[in-house]
């Protein structure tokens, strides 16, 4: 089939290239130039584990293209939307007016029989505004809203191999459509929902929602472990057996960020309360005060750690990244402990495998270091906040031997305590049993 993808950032980028490699003929478009001249270069515009292989190989394969000219869609029978959707600067609620200019510019490129295909998280009930859109201008071109689910650091895989498919179609056509651009995926068992728009809308953001929610869920457990002694991991690892529970998304620590659950829940927040049901989801404003909670309690505990006062004094941020596998610094925790540090007079140095880039272009005033062992040089507090390998794999007691004081800040509890401490190190996590060895 032959494909267009509107919007090439971390979504679109890995839409383009795995529809590549389920068979079909693909067209990426963007409004930035320079992306664009990325990756018609095959190379990735940000850090994606695996993009670059997919990219360079559906590039060879002469079945890639990419494009700043909407026209160049024209060609196409199947246009996903793939831009971005960020919280609105006056507001929690979800900004459309890309979506809404990347509908306006294909417009006029539509024939009868295309399918206008929505990826963007978006506000339950958008769909159906853009469908009476395109019924009205779309030339005979129909809407489906598929929305995506996939993870940044495993972007590639849950695309060609999703945990499930969902279409919002307003007719069998439009499934079958689609049926024919995931047959691969389908033929390898994926599971399929069809449903209407609504339902497709609301799919995404309550996916969104609950993971969210789950999160902040052991980070309030975390609070409470804190303040009885307890141990937030072990309680994790034992709820998590239960398998309605399950014992993922139950990491606490600094919490989450990024480009998706924070704004998500704010959006869905917005929107519910536009629909006058605000009180169904008020606990998601529980679940973001909580969130953001975490990352003043990470400030807090530098300042504890400093004897009251981090002025003058050297912080080692290990990340600066939302996640791990990812360069994406948007609304990350780690960025924000980093920079609310430097606000307090620290001397924050911040290092990270793959952000710094990203990271210096939003916050210049932070002093950056790429070099693990130079960053960590002479530290009078280490505070790790993204848990990449290299920082779960640091050894206590090469790292003391060049720290000015050996205290450490966990804030995504992945180093073992006694480890630490048994090499001399002030461990702290969030949530963990401060005193001495539990009894396992
Ligand atoms: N990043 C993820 O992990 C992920 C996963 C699932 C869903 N989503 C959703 O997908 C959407 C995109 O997210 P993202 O992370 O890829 O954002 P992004 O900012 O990385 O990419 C959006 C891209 O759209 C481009 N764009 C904006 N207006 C355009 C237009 N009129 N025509 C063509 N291109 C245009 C931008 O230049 C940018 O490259 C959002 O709604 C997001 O919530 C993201
Ligand atoms: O137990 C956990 C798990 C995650 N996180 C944090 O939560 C955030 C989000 O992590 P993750 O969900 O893995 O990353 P995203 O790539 O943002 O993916 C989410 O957001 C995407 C965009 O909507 C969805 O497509 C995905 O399904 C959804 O998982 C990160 O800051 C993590 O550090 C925790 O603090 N504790």
């Amino acid at each position: 089939m032959r494909i267009s993808v509107i919007g090439c950032g971390y979504l679109g980028a890995v839409h383009a290239s795995a529809m590549v490699e389920l068979g079909h003929d693909v067209v990426g478009v963007d409004v930035d130039g320079a992306k664009i001249a990325q990756l018609a270069a095959a190379k990735p515009p940000f850090f994606e584990p695996g993009l670059p292989e997919i990219l360079t190989s559906a590039s060879a394969s002469g079945r890639l293209r990419f494009s700043t000219d909407i026209a160049d869609a024209a060609d196409a029978t199947v246009h996903f939307v793939a831009v971005g959707t960020p919280q609105t600067r006056d507001g929690r609620a979800a900004d459309l007016s890309y979506v809404d200019a990347a509908i306006e510019g294909l417009l006029p490129f539509l024939k009868p029989g295309d399918l206008v295909v929505g990826k963007s998280t978006v506000p339950v009930g958008t769909a159906a505004r853009l469908a009476s859109v395109i019924a009205g201008r779309g030339n005979g071109a129909t809407l489906a809203w598929n929305p995506e689910f996939l993870r940044e650091g495993y972007a590639v895989r849950d695309t060609i191999e999703p945990d499930r498919l969902v279409y919002g179609v307003a007719d069998e056509r439009a499934a079958a459509v689609l049926d024919e651009v995931y047959a691969a995926a389908l033929a390898a068992g994926t599971p399929r929902i069809v449903t209407d728009y609504a339902t497709a809308e609301l799919v995404k953001v309550s996916a969104n929602a609950f993971l969210a929610t789950k999160i902040s869920f052991i980070n309030a457990m975390a609070e409470i472990a804190e303040a009885t002694g307890a141990d937030v991991t072990q309680l994790a690892d034992a709820l998590g057996h239960d398998t309605r529970i399950g014992r993922r998304f139950l990491n606490a620590g600094v919490g989450f960020g990024g480009g998706c659950l924070p704004k998500d829940i704010r959006a869905f927040t917005a929107r519910a309360e536009e629909l006058g049901r605000g009180e169904s989801v008020v606990f998601l404003k529980e679940v973001d005060a909580i969130n953001l909670r975490q990352r003043q309690r990470v400030v807090d505990r530098a300042i504890e750690a400093l004897g009251g006062s981090v002025h003058g004094r050297k912080i080692v941020v290990l990340g600066v990244t939302f996640k791990p596998e990812s360069d994406d610094v948007r609304d990350s925790p780690a960025l924000d402990v980093a920079v609310q540090l430097k606000g307090l007079g620290a001397d924050v140095v911040a290092t990270d495998p793959q952000g710094i880039e990203n990271a210096r272009l939003r916050h210049p005033q932070l002093s950056y270091e790429p070099d693990l062992d130079l960053a960590l040089r002479d530290a009078d507090l280490v505070v790790l906040v993204t848990e990449w390998r290299p920082y779960r794999d640091l050894d206590p007691v090469r790292v003391g031997a060049s720290v000015r004081a050996r205290t450490i800040i966990d804030a995504r509890n992945v180093l073992d305590p006694e480890t630490w401490r048994a090499a001399g190190w002030h461990y702290r996590g969030m949530g963990r049993a401060s005193g001495a060895s539990v009894l396992s």
